[in-house]
Protein backbone atom coordinates (compact mmCIF):
# COMPACT_ATOMS: atom_id res chain seq x y z
CA UNK A 1 0.00 0.00 0.00
CA UNK A 2 1.47 3.23 -1.43
CA UNK A 3 -0.66 6.01 0.68
CA UNK A 4 -1.43 5.19 4.18
CA UNK A 5 -4.26 6.95 6.03
CA UNK A 6 -3.14 7.12 9.48
CA UNK A 7 -4.66 9.23 12.96
CA UNK A 8 -2.88 10.35 16.05
CA UNK A 9 -5.76 10.74 18.98
CA UNK A 10 -3.68 13.36 21.11
CA UNK A 11 -6.50 12.45 24.32
CA UNK A 12 -6.82 13.88 27.74
CA UNK A 13 -5.70 11.85 29.93
CA UNK A 14 -7.49 12.12 33.68
CA UNK A 15 -7.28 9.99 36.53
CA UNK A 16 -10.66 8.01 35.73
CA UNK A 17 -8.63 4.88 33.97
CA UNK A 18 -12.62 4.07 32.43
CA UNK A 19 -13.19 7.77 31.61
CA UNK A 20 -9.83 7.64 29.27
CA UNK A 21 -10.96 4.38 28.22
CA UNK A 22 -14.15 5.98 26.93
CA UNK A 23 -12.89 8.68 25.40
CA UNK A 24 -10.30 6.48 23.10
CA UNK A 25 -13.48 4.32 22.31
CA UNK A 26 -14.94 7.75 20.79
CA UNK A 27 -11.72 8.57 19.37
CA UNK A 28 -10.85 5.48 17.38
CA UNK A 29 -14.60 5.30 16.21
CA UNK A 30 -13.80 9.03 14.49
CA UNK A 31 -10.74 7.92 13.26
CA UNK A 32 -11.90 4.98 11.58
CA UNK A 33 -15.36 7.37 10.30
CA UNK A 34 -12.77 9.22 8.42
CA UNK A 35 -10.87 6.52 7.38
CA UNK A 36 -7.92 5.96 9.52
CA UNK A 37 -6.40 2.23 9.04
CA UNK A 38 -3.29 2.62 11.72
CA UNK A 39 -4.39 4.69 15.05
CA UNK A 40 -1.68 5.99 17.22
CA UNK A 41 -2.56 6.81 21.40
CA UNK A 42 -0.31 8.68 23.52
CA UNK A 43 2.05 7.54 26.56
CA UNK A 44 0.71 6.72 29.09
CA UNK A 45 -2.58 7.27 28.65
CA UNK A 46 -4.95 5.55 30.85
CA UNK A 47 -3.22 6.78 34.22
CA UNK A 48 -1.88 10.28 35.35
CA UNK A 49 2.20 10.46 34.23
CA UNK A 50 3.08 10.11 37.81
CA UNK A 51 5.79 7.10 39.35
CA UNK A 52 3.59 7.38 42.64
CA UNK A 53 0.38 5.60 41.02
CA UNK A 54 2.01 3.42 37.89
CA UNK A 55 1.99 -0.09 39.89
CA UNK A 56 -1.77 0.91 41.11
CA UNK A 57 -2.67 1.61 37.42
CA UNK A 58 -0.85 -1.59 35.80
CA UNK A 59 -2.14 -4.44 34.05
CA UNK A 60 -0.82 -7.52 31.83
CA UNK A 61 -0.86 -8.55 28.38
CA UNK A 62 -4.32 -9.78 28.98
CA UNK A 63 -5.64 -7.23 31.58
CA UNK A 64 -8.90 -4.60 30.44
CA UNK A 65 -6.62 -2.65 28.65
CA UNK A 66 -5.22 -4.82 26.00
CA UNK A 67 -8.77 -6.29 26.00
CA UNK A 68 -10.01 -2.84 25.28
CA UNK A 69 -7.61 -2.37 22.40
CA UNK A 70 -8.32 -5.67 20.62
CA UNK A 71 -11.54 -5.14 20.81
CA UNK A 72 -11.41 -2.00 19.18
CA UNK A 73 -9.33 -3.10 16.53
CA UNK A 74 -11.06 -5.92 15.51
CA UNK A 75 -14.62 -4.17 15.52
CA UNK A 76 -13.36 -1.03 13.79
CA UNK A 77 -10.24 -3.10 11.39
CA UNK A 78 -7.99 -0.91 12.26
CA UNK A 79 -4.25 -1.40 13.26
CA UNK A 80 -4.13 0.12 17.11
CA UNK A 81 -0.32 1.13 18.14
CA UNK A 82 -2.16 1.60 21.72
CA UNK A 83 0.20 4.39 23.01
CA UNK A 84 1.93 3.09 26.19
CA UNK A 85 0.32 1.95 29.66
CA UNK A 86 2.00 0.98 32.74
CA UNK A 87 2.65 -3.23 32.16
CA UNK A 88 3.14 -5.57 35.18
CA UNK A 89 4.95 -8.78 33.97
CA UNK A 90 4.20 -12.13 36.22
CA UNK A 91 7.38 -11.42 38.53
CA UNK A 92 5.61 -7.99 39.76
CA UNK A 93 7.78 -5.78 37.25
CA UNK A 94 6.43 -2.39 35.88
CA UNK A 95 7.25 -1.36 32.50
CA UNK A 96 6.08 0.81 30.46
CA UNK A 97 4.70 -0.79 27.45
CA UNK A 98 3.41 0.25 23.83
CA UNK A 99 0.83 -2.80 22.56
CA UNK A 100 -0.06 -2.99 19.11
CA UNK A 101 -3.41 -4.87 17.94
CA UNK A 102 -3.86 -5.71 14.41
CA UNK A 103 -6.83 -5.24 12.33
CA UNK A 104 -8.48 -8.37 13.65
CA UNK A 105 -7.24 -7.65 17.10
CA UNK A 106 -4.55 -9.91 17.42
CA UNK A 107 -1.21 -8.71 19.09
CA UNK A 108 0.99 -7.64 16.60
CA UNK A 109 4.28 -6.33 18.56
CA UNK A 110 4.79 -5.09 22.13
CA UNK A 111 8.04 -2.25 22.71
CA UNK A 112 8.87 -1.83 26.35
CA UNK A 113 10.48 1.44 26.76
CA UNK A 114 14.08 0.68 26.63
CA UNK A 115 15.59 4.47 27.78
CA UNK A 116 13.50 5.58 31.43
CA UNK A 117 12.86 9.10 31.88
CA UNK A 118 15.12 10.38 34.66
CA UNK A 119 15.71 14.21 34.24
CA UNK A 120 16.54 16.96 36.52
CA UNK A 121 16.39 20.70 35.38
CA UNK A 122 17.35 22.88 37.52
CA UNK A 123 14.34 24.94 38.44
CA UNK A 124 12.24 22.71 36.26
CA UNK A 125 11.45 19.71 35.37
CA UNK A 126 12.58 16.46 37.84
CA UNK A 127 11.35 13.15 36.91
CA UNK A 128 12.18 9.52 37.65
CA UNK A 129 10.87 6.54 35.81
CA UNK A 130 13.00 4.32 36.94
CA UNK A 131 12.00 4.72 40.52
CA UNK A 132 9.34 2.20 39.67
CA UNK A 133 9.80 1.01 36.63
CA UNK A 134 12.13 -1.67 34.85
CA UNK A 135 13.81 -0.73 31.11
CA UNK A 136 13.02 -2.83 27.97
CA UNK A 137 15.82 -4.49 26.29
CA UNK A 138 15.00 -4.42 22.61
CA UNK A 139 14.49 -2.30 19.59
CA UNK A 140 11.31 -3.31 17.85
CA UNK A 141 9.67 -3.02 14.36
CA UNK A 142 6.54 -5.16 12.91
CA UNK A 143 4.95 -5.28 9.92
CA UNK A 144 1.83 -4.14 8.61
CA UNK A 145 -0.48 -2.85 5.94
CA UNK A 146 2.55 -3.43 3.79
CA UNK A 147 4.69 -0.93 5.89
CA UNK A 148 7.04 -1.63 8.31
CA UNK A 149 7.35 0.19 11.62
CA UNK A 150 9.51 1.10 14.03
CA UNK A 151 8.26 1.68 18.23
CA UNK A 152 9.64 3.42 20.58
CA UNK A 153 8.83 5.80 23.01
CA UNK A 154 9.22 9.12 24.43
CA UNK A 155 12.54 9.27 26.09
CA UNK A 156 13.81 6.69 23.59
CA UNK A 157 14.07 9.39 20.95
CA UNK A 158 16.66 10.77 22.21
CA UNK A 159 18.57 7.90 21.21
CA UNK A 160 19.42 8.07 17.60
CA UNK A 161 21.23 4.49 17.76
CA UNK A 162 17.86 2.89 18.57
CA UNK A 163 16.05 5.00 15.61
CA UNK A 164 18.95 3.25 13.06
CA UNK A 165 18.48 0.10 15.00
CA UNK A 166 14.74 0.32 13.55
CA UNK A 167 15.95 1.66 10.13
CA UNK A 168 18.42 -1.15 9.38
CA UNK A 169 14.98 -3.84 10.38
CA UNK A 170 13.51 -2.23 7.77
CA UNK A 171 11.21 1.20 8.92
CA UNK A 172 9.05 2.77 6.66
CA UNK A 173 7.98 5.16 9.51
CA UNK A 174 8.96 5.33 13.46
CA UNK A 175 6.43 5.87 15.57
CA UNK A 176 6.92 7.37 19.43
CA UNK A 177 3.83 7.32 22.14
CA UNK A 178 5.31 10.06 24.26
CA UNK A 179 4.52 12.73 26.72
CA UNK A 180 7.04 15.57 26.52
CA UNK A 181 7.28 18.30 29.27
CA UNK A 182 7.11 22.24 29.02
CA UNK A 183 11.01 22.22 30.55
CA UNK A 184 12.45 20.37 27.65
CA UNK A 185 9.42 20.60 25.64
CA UNK A 186 9.98 24.23 23.49
CA UNK A 187 13.54 23.37 22.83
CA UNK A 188 14.01 19.43 22.23
CA UNK A 189 10.57 18.17 21.02
CA UNK A 190 10.16 19.42 17.71
CA UNK A 191 13.73 19.06 17.04
CA UNK A 192 14.58 15.48 18.00
CA UNK A 193 11.27 14.17 16.17
CA UNK A 194 12.79 16.43 12.93
CA UNK A 195 16.64 14.94 13.79
CA UNK A 196 15.31 11.02 14.21
CA UNK A 197 12.68 11.07 10.60
CA UNK A 198 15.75 12.98 9.24
CA UNK A 199 18.59 10.25 10.02
CA UNK A 200 15.72 7.32 9.51
CA UNK A 201 15.10 9.42 6.27
CA UNK A 202 11.04 7.67 7.27
CA UNK A 203 7.86 9.47 8.29
CA UNK A 204 8.00 9.44 11.89
CA UNK A 205 4.50 10.06 13.97
CA UNK A 206 4.99 10.95 17.93
CA UNK A 207 1.46 10.99 19.71
CA UNK A 208 1.24 12.92 22.82
CA UNK A 209 -1.70 13.58 25.93
CA UNK A 210 -3.71 17.34 25.54
CA UNK A 211 -2.06 19.68 27.89
CA UNK A 212 -3.94 19.49 31.18
CA UNK A 213 -2.80 22.16 33.75
CA UNK A 214 -4.50 20.24 36.51
CA UNK A 215 -1.23 20.47 38.80
CA UNK A 216 -0.37 16.74 38.04
CA UNK A 217 2.45 15.97 35.14
CA UNK A 218 2.49 18.69 32.66
CA UNK A 219 2.22 17.34 28.52
CA UNK A 220 4.00 19.57 26.14
CA UNK A 221 1.69 17.90 23.66
CA UNK A 222 1.95 19.47 19.85
CA UNK A 223 1.61 15.39 18.73
CA UNK A 224 3.47 15.59 15.18
CA UNK A 225 3.67 13.49 11.63
CA UNK A 226 6.88 14.47 10.16
CA UNK A 227 7.83 13.26 6.73
CA UNK A 228 11.22 11.53 5.43
CA UNK A 229 12.75 15.07 4.42
CA UNK A 230 12.15 16.07 7.89
CA UNK A 231 9.80 18.58 7.16
CA UNK A 232 6.54 18.51 9.80
CA UNK A 233 3.60 17.86 7.81
CA UNK A 234 1.25 18.40 10.87
CA UNK A 235 1.60 19.84 14.58
CA UNK A 236 -1.51 19.20 16.97
CA UNK A 237 -1.25 21.96 19.05
CA UNK A 238 -2.13 21.58 22.72
CA UNK A 239 -5.92 20.42 22.65
CA UNK A 240 -7.22 17.48 22.60
CA UNK A 241 -7.99 16.11 19.25
CA UNK A 242 -7.91 13.45 16.03
CA UNK A 243 -5.77 14.28 13.07
CA UNK A 244 -5.99 12.32 9.57
CA UNK A 245 -2.57 12.16 8.57
CA UNK A 246 -1.62 10.58 4.74
CA UNK A 247 1.60 8.40 4.53
CA UNK A 248 3.70 7.99 0.84
CA UNK A 249 6.16 5.52 0.39
CA UNK A 250 7.03 7.81 -3.08
CA UNK A 251 8.85 9.94 -0.44
CA UNK A 252 11.00 7.87 1.57
CA UNK A 253 12.18 6.26 -1.82
CA UNK A 254 12.68 9.78 -3.44
CA UNK A 255 14.88 11.20 -0.42
CA UNK A 256 16.62 7.76 -0.05
CA UNK A 257 17.32 7.72 -3.68
CA UNK A 258 18.21 11.89 -3.72
CA UNK A 259 20.56 11.47 -0.54
CA UNK A 260 21.74 7.70 -0.52
CA UNK A 261 23.27 7.67 2.93
CA UNK A 262 21.34 3.84 3.74
CA UNK A 263 24.45 1.88 2.91
CA UNK A 264 26.62 4.17 5.28
CA UNK A 265 23.81 3.68 8.33
CA UNK A 266 23.63 -0.57 7.71
N1 LIG B 1 7.88 10.71 28.95
C1 LIG B 1 9.12 10.96 28.63
O1 LIG B 1 9.94 10.10 28.39
C2 LIG B 1 9.45 12.43 28.58
C3 LIG B 1 10.73 12.74 27.88
C4 LIG B 1 11.08 14.17 27.95
O2 LIG B 1 10.28 15.01 28.33
C5 LIG B 1 12.42 14.55 27.54
O3 LIG B 1 12.78 15.73 27.69
O4 LIG B 1 13.18 13.70 27.04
Amino acid sequence: MDKLQVALLQLPVVADKDENLTKAALGLREAAGKGARLVVLPEMWTTPYDTAVFADYAEGRTGKTATFLSNMARELEMVIVGGSIPEKDKAGRIYNTAFVFDAQGEPLAYHRKKHLFDIDIAGGQYFRESDVLTPGEESTTFETLGWTFGLGICFDVRFPDQALDMVRQGADCLIYPAAFNPSTGPLHWELLMRARAMDAQSWLLACAPARQTDGGYVSWAHSLVVNPWGTVEHDLGTGAQVRIASLYKESIETVRAQIPIRGIQA
